[in-house]
């Protein structure tokens, strides 16, 4: 308050000096074992910010000894601050299973320069919008027959528009749709019958989030007493196994390809595995990394969205209004057109601030001494970021609770600090998925609401959100899909 009147900037100054993390309040590792393990926040680590958040205020030192940070303008004052090659943090657990069978590192897993110039590579053909637009008739394609899918399951429902498991079919639908793009390869989850190797890598995929966490907070020592370890690696070996399989089966179609004199230039993999600067070990990893994080995270907002739209017919009626009168019922749109749908944006975009599907991240800055709130941090610092607790701070989102998409319509309105969501991350670490993300989610999002309105079945009821490493709803979604026609 002094300092803000400009009195006393000396001594203020000095004070700042003064505050270390030392000053900083604390959690223990046991008070927060207790409250994972006894205080039910086991599957709501994103609900524990916001508890640990009313506890100790807006940064403190965390039970696993990093600093939290939850509100907007420290997270916005530190990723301002970001090494030029950042870290995440411990990645340990996922570099163990890669070394233990000799596999590469990919963008997730790979560090410093190696993997700035990982990234420069990986993010051509993907990363601007550009670039994205390329897939847009890929995309559409599986957007087409996932309607298609749609359509038939409610028709075969006894009342003849319930879809049962919605986040089921949009787990399939994005599994596809990436395998579509970096592949160029179409797996058939949109059939009815799921190729057997597919189910594995899903539940390989779901295996591993899960023990994941089990992993993350047990010491070494119990790998051997609890489950969490051995289904952890068996679950890295499903992921690694499928995406060989998808990589050597392109490889081998490339060079048949290539002996019929054939163009080959369009594919991704095909970018990749001629790009001299990435190993032949680091594109087989990237890619599965790829894979992994490319089904998870536009699935589940996906689910969230539809949940959302459902429950607030005045808000879907809103979407149905700018996406009928901007491109006719019978015609498919292009990238072009949905990313110029406000409406449709901040559908997604609200959609990903109350369900950030990344519910925490991290970062340790490594480069240099630095100050955030007013307290001094020595190098090697470790922050965790509360983007659950941050994207629902009332003084930045009145209403946080409350799915409100025109929030982010450029009206006139004012607008939230743009730090307060974050889904994607920031700078140059920051998703390189996100513009595909983003495209498939427009896409598919559309092409739904322009053919169907998506009502709640009453025997859902409320969902809630769990934590599995990315933010996932408690129960099984049904829903109506009723034909506009
Ligand atoms: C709703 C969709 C998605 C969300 C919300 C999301 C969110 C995120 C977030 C928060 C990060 C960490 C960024 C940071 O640390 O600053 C990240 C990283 C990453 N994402 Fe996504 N993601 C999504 C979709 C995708 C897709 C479709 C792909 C693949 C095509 C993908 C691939 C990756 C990769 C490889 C990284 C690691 C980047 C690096 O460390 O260099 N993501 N994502």
């Amino acid at each position: 308050h002094v300092c803000s009147r400009g009195v006393a900037r000396t001594s203020c100054l000095l004070q700042d000096k003064l505050r270390t993390v030392e000053d900083l309040p604390r959690v223990s590792a046991l008070e927060m074992l207790y409250r994972i393990l006894f205080q039910g926040y086991y599957h709501c680590l994103h609900e524990l910010q916001v508890y640990e958040k009313q506890l100790y205020g807006p940064i403190y030192i965390n039970g696993r000894k990093a600093v939290s940070v939850t509100t907007a303008q420290l997270l916005e004052e530190l990723m301002r601050q970001d090494d030029k090659f950042p870290t995440r943090g411990d990645v340990s657990l996922w570099t163990e299973y890669r070394e233990m069978r000799g596999f590469g590192y990919g963008p997730l897993t790979e560090e410093g320069e190696r993997w700035y110039n990982l990234r420069a590579v990986l993010n051509k053909r993907m990363l601007h919008p550009r670039d994205s637009a390329q897939y847009s008739g890929v995309i559409n394609d599986v957007v087409s027959d996932f309607v298609k899918r749609i359509n038939h399951l409610r028709r075969a429902s006894p009342t003849g528009d319930l879809v049962t498991d919605v986040s089921n079919k949009f787990y399939l639908f994005s599994l596809e749709g990436i395998a579509s793009i970096l592949f160029e390869t179409r797996l058939g989850c949109l059939t009815g019958e799921i190729p057997a190797g597919t189910q594995k890598f899903i539940n390989s995929i779901s295996q591993m989030f899960s023990s994941n966490i089990g992993v993350a907070i047990f010491p070494k020592w119990s790998r051997n007493v609890l489950p969490y370890w051995e289904r952890y690696i068996t679950s890295w070996d499903g992921i690694f196994g499928f995406a060989k399989t998808l990589i050597d089966n392109k490889l081998e179609d490339i060079e048949q390809r290539v002996e019929n004199s054939q163009n080959v230039e369009s594919e991704y993999l095909t970018y990749l595995l001629s790009n001299t600067k990435i190993s032949t070990k680091d594109v087989y990893a990237s890619v599965t990394e790829l894979l992994l994080a490319g089904v998870d995270t536009t699935s589940n907002t996906l689910t969230w969205a539809l949940y959302q739209l459902s429950k607030n017919p005045e808000v879907q009626d809103r979407l149905y209004e700018e996406v009928s009168t901007l491109v006719p019922a019978d015609r498919i749109p292009s990238a072009a057109e949905v990313t110029r749908m406000p409406f449709l944006r901040a559908v997604i975009k609200e959609t990903l601030r109350m369900y950030p599907v990344v519910p925490m991240n991290s970062r340790i800055i490594s480069e240099k001494p630095f100050s955030v709130g007013g307290y001094q941090f020595p190098k090697k610092t470790a922050f965790t970021f509360c983007h659950y607790a941050i994207s629902h701070d009332e003084s930045v989102f009145p209403d946080s609770f409350r799915f409100k998409p025109e929030r982010w319509l450029r009206d006139g309105r004012p607008r939230p600090n743009p730090f307060g969501s974050i889904p994607f991350g920031y700078g140059v670490r920051g998703c390189v998925g996100r513009r595909i993300a983003e495209l498939e989610m427009y896409l598919v999002l559309f092409r739904l609401i322009q053919r169907f309105e998506v009502k709640p079945d009453p025997t859902t009821g409320e969902l809630k959100s769990i934590n599995r490493t990315v933010l996932v709803p408690d129960k099984q979604l049904d829903l109506h899909f009723v034909d506009r026609a």
